[in-house]
């Protein structure tokens, strides 16, 4: 498209081409270079630690890359006045040390994502690599020195959407198989400002479904990774994603872009390993989920603290003498670190089992200044002895004793009294009700723990243990944490910021906060600003325009979304029984197809499509989202956020709405996850707001 700023250029002898083929053939050599002089730095092993590791880091990156033969190395260029510089995942220098390729998180790549034509930010051209299994097969030019927008720039329908490039639609649009990728070729400039926030800063995302927030938060945590590797390899980064379904969807994205040591894990993830035997019911479950419970649960385990009497001195042995130390003094102590431990979270010093031993340390050095006062000089290992000497002990078994989180909350949940006197001021009678148990379990192994039981756990193991803490954690679909959650979250940031993703309209959950100002206040960051993300890359406009008509009764105040394409046709509606007609008409069609349904028909659904001869893998909370190639994937509803398919078909959508209180939400999640073609069956079924004017297929 010589002229127009736009070149889209697949044939096999251009020059340019040529040359960028011969070029990344040079890269190739060069990155084997670089592996074998990091073995080579591992081998030596005479170095400093430091270096070692270094070597064994980067070998182990050069390791990733060279496992994953489909990633070139390197995805576009940037032309400046005095130079050209390409963009891969990673730095490629050559064997005199001079860069071939500049890692995408480096500041001067910025421009690659940022620059326009209107703001050219230095650049003369910015060029998009297109690949095919690894071999570079086309490439598509801007010309950044045009004042008037290029046609990749241009809102061509005129409905507030900038066109994208065919090279970055195309990447958008490839069909999906297997676990998400990265999109770091792709990056857009709202989502490039998200990415490279400075560190210091907790950023929240309110999203529309398909904006790219997964991506965005970790590409985040890569360019973090990269940027303040010292730190943040030092301090950890942590994702948390909603189930194991999820978190085996994203798995793979992170290392793609060579950081392997990043800790995935589900919110349950962080808590206890108790075995969870019992659902709640919603009252329950409402009392369980609120912050009220946090003050519950501290005075539930301070209730075991007390104070000696007057008459309650200690008598310990100390070097072979025995001391008195004055019970009103252990009760001074015993006061000064109870209300240590009970702080709020960020300003707390001391955690309650470091309390118990520190109360036993101060008893001890009492007796030992005793002895000074008295001409004796106790060791330091004297002194400790005596700190845990059988005397000690027993006082501290009475006035500190040691708990276990799950001793405490069941003894809670077993004893209303101590239950009325932990929830004096917070609870109603009706609430401490929901969580009074009928008779304490002999074997808590064997106790009727909930999933919001684990929460409370983990809140109480956090008074009594600082937990491991993280420099930066990244939330993902964060719309759905219950204040509890976002606490047992924020207890393991200390000094760390957050990357919070999210969107509202999705909150299935019934205790979900409903506010972002409320969740990053639980998560210990009400500074953090919220950005939008509002362009959708995922859905089709005619897909996503037509989900969005639930908006204004599930989420009044958000924008709608705004679709990155639209595909005429993707939007199909069938009557109910047209199952295997919509996934026989699919049959053919590239990429994954879905079959979303509600969580208890998931059973049905195998078996109908299996009666009819067509394979299908059942998407498990436990499993990953992979398919067995040509198998539909049966998606129990519950599941289905987060993921994508290129064609989806969402079966009897009364059910899915009917199936919970949030049923609504639940729709919009399940209607938002196809990439190419939605089709309903059982349309007669669908909410008021999406029936009447809806295109009939
Ligand atoms: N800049 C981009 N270039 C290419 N693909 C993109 C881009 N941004 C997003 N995508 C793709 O769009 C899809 C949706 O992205 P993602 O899952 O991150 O969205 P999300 O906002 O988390 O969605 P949801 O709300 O449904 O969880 C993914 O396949 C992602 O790779």
């Amino acid at each position: 498209m010589a002229g127009s700023g736009v070149d889209v250029s697949p044939a096999p002898r251009d020059p340019v081409l040529e040359a960028e083929g011969a070029f990344l053939e040079h890269v190739g050599e060069c990155l084997a270079h670089m592996r074998g002089t990091a073995e080579a730095l591992v081998d030596v092993g005479g170095d400093a630690y430091a270096s070692e590791r270094l070597g064994a880091l980067r070998a182990e990156r050069l390791r990733s890359l060279a496992e994953l033969p489909d990633v070139p190395a390197f995805f576009g260029r940037i032309d400046q006045p005095e130079r050209a510089l390409h963009i891969g995942r990673r730095h490629v220098i050559d064997e005199a040390g001079d860069p071939q390729v500049i890692d995408w998180r480096a500041p001067v790549s910025r421009t690659y994502y940022q620059a326009s034509a209107q703001d050219p930010q230095g650049l003369l051209l910015r060029r998009r690599f297109g690949f095919s299994r690894g071999e570079l097969t086309s490439y598509e030019d801007e010309d950044l020195t045009r004042t008037a927008p290029s046609p990749i720039e241009q809102d061509d329908d005129g409905d507030g959407t900038p066109a994208l490039g065919s090279l970055v639609v195309a990447e958008i649009e490839r069909p999906r198989s297997g676990p998400m990728r990265d999109i770091v070729a792709t990056i857009q400039p709202d989502q490039d400002d998200i990415v490279r926030a400075p560190l210091e800063e907790s950023v929240c995302i309110q999203g529309a479904p398909g904006t790219g927030k997964t991506a965005v938060g970790l590409h985040r945590a890569a360019f973090l990774l990269y940027s303040h590797a010292e730190r943040l390899r030092r301090g950890g980064v942590l994702v948390v994603g909603p189930n194991r379904a999820f978190l085996s969807y994203i798995d793979q994205v992170l290392p793609a872009l060579g950081e392997v040591d990043v800790t995935q894990c589900t919110v349950a993830d962080l808590g206890p390993d108790v075995t969870v035997r019992a659902t709640d019911t919603p009252a329950a479950e409402a009392v369980k989920t609120d912050p009220r419970m946090a003050e519950v649960l501290a005075r539930a385990l301070m209730s075991g603290v007390r104070e000696p009497n007057d008459a309650d001195d200690v008598v310990l042995d100390l070097a072979g003498r025995r001391y008195r130390v004055r019970a009103h003094r252990v009760a001074a102590t015993v006061r000064t670190l109870a209300e240590k431990v009970v702080a709020p979270a960020a300003q707390r010093e001391i955690y309650y089992a470091a309390a118990r031993t520190r109360l036993a340390r101060a008893i001890a050095e009492d007796a030992r200044r005793q002895g000074e006062a008295a001409g004796f000089t106790p060791t330091d290992g004297e002194t400790a002895r005596a700190a845990r000497s059988k005397d000690v002990r027993a006082v501290l078994d009475v006035v500190w004793p040691a708990r276990r989180a799950v001793d405490v909350l069941a003894d809670l949940y077993s004893d209303p009294t101590s239950l009325a006197r932990a929830a004096e001021g917070l609870l109603d009678t009706d609430e401490q009700a929901a969580l009074t148990w009928t008779a304490r379990p002999r074997s808590l192994a064997r106790a009727p723990w909930t999933a919001a039981d684990v929460v409370l756990l983990d809140e109480i193991e956090g008074l009594l243990e600082r937990p491991e803490a993280y420099e930066h954690i990244v939330v993902d679909e964060a719309q759905d944490l219950t204040a509890m959650q976002c606490r047992a979250i924020g207890r393991r940031l200390a000094t760390g910021s957050l990357t919070v993703l999210g969107d509202l309209a999705q909150a299935t959950h019934p205790c979900s906060l409903g506010q972002w100002s409320t969740v990053m206040t639980h998560l210990g960051r009400p500074e953090a600003t919220v950005r939008p993300l509002t362009m959708g890359y995922r859905v089709p406009g005619e897909v996503i325009d037509f989900a969005a008509q639930l908006l204004p009764s599930i989420a009044p105040g958000l924008p709608a979304p705004r679709a990155a394409r639209r595909a005429p046709g993707a939007l199909r509606l069938r009557p109910a029984g047209d199952l295997l007609a919509a996934v026989v008409e699919l049959a053919d069609r590239e990429g994954s197809t879905a079959v979303i349904c509600a969580d208890d028909a998931v059973a049905s659904t195998t078996a109908t499509l299996a009666a009819a001869g067509v394979g299908s893998t059942l998407l498990g909370s436990d499993e990953g989202a992979v398919a067995k190639a040509g198998d539909v994937v049966v998606v129990p509803a519950g599941l289905a956020k987060g993921l994508e398919h290129d064609h989806v078909v969402v079966l009897d959508p009364a059910d899915i709405l009917a199936a919970e209180p949030r049923g609504l939400q639940r729709l919009y999640v399940v209607l938002t996850r196809a990439v190419t073609s939605l089709t309903v069956v059982g349309a007669e079924g669908l909410p008021a707001p999406l029936s009447p004017g809806a295109p009939a297929s």
